[in-house]
């Protein structure tokens, strides 16, 4: 049984032009404890896969879907409160500005306290209790006093762990994290990520990690989905994908982050892509990166297919690397 099981998912805005299409018929499965990379360029629409199925998308948002289950639930034929109610028991999400998420007006312990009574307890004693129990496991001191702290007195790291004390409060089969740690400075980005992994190989929960930085998923993933433009490029085991991207995009993207590009020989031109995202309302025909990629030819105005390849995994691509292409610098 999958943690998360999408096919086919779209979604789409209206826009003075009709609708635009911003996700574009994504499958994938999680299983549970599994940990997730999604990663793609900024617009590539990871945050709206990860808004679809928690059900925060826009209200002009048009969402359609084959099938979306979390727990093996359907969410698609779940609708309104009966929704929000299932995914608020089974998902949590954390996003990039913890400030933005925490209310100002609100003490860190009113606020951590409403999310326990929402799922838990409704006993004020028992509520501070676990409280501080949830502070403490994501490594703040001296929670007592943090807890009558309002959010301006925190550092935006002590943040981050708040947010994600409350996400984990509901004990989520899933966690989704977008770019948890974007706004954080490198080592305070290393110990979240260090921590969130913990909380995964604690209590067995699913975590999706949402990057636009390769080398955050590295090694802390076991699979990885490369999104571009709306669609999944590539979906494999993280270590299959570092060692030999298939897809020319992840492929960029690897060779974008300083030390595994070091495998290069000297003088040899870095396997970087020309231009930029397309405008998900000016989108090329066929593939979506044809314009940008080294490998295109006349082939690529017919748009390409998710399709197995043995022993690595998806790949969306008419003309896939060479297995090792990377590591013999083709
Ligand atoms: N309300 C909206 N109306 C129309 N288009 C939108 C809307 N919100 C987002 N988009 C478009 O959807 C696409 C995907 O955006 P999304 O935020 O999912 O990308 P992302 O990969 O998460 O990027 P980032 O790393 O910057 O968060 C982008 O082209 C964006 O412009």
């Amino acid at each position: 049984m999958s943690l998360l099981h999408i096919e086919n998912l779209s979604v789409e805005f209206p826009t003075h032009k009709g609708y635009v299409r911003v996700l574009d018929k994504v499958s994938l499965r999680m299983e549970s404890a599994e940990v997730l990379g999604v990663v793609g360029e900024s617009g590539s629409g990871k945050s709206m896969m990860a808004l679809a199925v928690m059900g925060l998308l826009s209200p002009n948002a048009r969402l359609t879907a084959d099938y979306m289950a979390l727990n093996n639930q359907d969410l698609m034929k779940l609708s309104g409160e009966a929704r929000r109610h299932y995914v608020a028991q089974n998902a949590s999400i954390i996003f990039q500005e913890p400030q933005s998420s925490l209310n100002p007006c609100f003490t860190i312990g009113s606020q951590l306290r409403e999310t326990i009574k929402i799922h838990g307890t409704r006993q004020r004693k028992r509520q501070q209790e676990q409280a501080i129990e949830l502070l403490h496991a994501v490594g703040i001191n001296d929670p007592e006093t943090r807890l009558r702290q309002y959010p301006h007195q925190l550092s935006g790291g002590m943040n981050q762990r708040v947010m994600i004390a409350m996400a984990v409060a509901a004990r989520p089969q899933l966690l989704i994290a977008d770019e948890p740690t974007t706004a954080l400075d490198v080592t305070i980005q290393a110990q979240i990520i260090e921590l969130l992994l913990e909380l995964n190989r604690r209590h067995g929960m699913g975590l999706m990690l949402i990057t636009h930085d390769f080398a955050l998923l590295s090694e802390s993933t076991q699979r990885v989905c490369v999104m571009y433009s709306g669609q999944i490029m590539e979906n494999a085991d993280t270590q299959n994908i570092l060692q030999s991207p298939r897809h020319p995009y992840s492929r960029a993207l690897l060779e974008s982050i300083p030390h595994i590009g070091e495998r290069h020989h000297k003088g040899q031109r870095l396997y970087s892509l020309k231009g930029i995202i397309p405008a998900i309302d000016h989108l090329p025909v066929g593939c979506r990166l044809g314009p940008r990629c080294p490998r295109a030819s006349k082939e690529c105005v017919k748009s390409p297919r998710l399709e197995m390849i043995e022993s690595h995994g998806l790949v969306r691509c008419h003309f896939p690397l060479a297995k090792d292409s990377l590591s013999q610098g083709e």
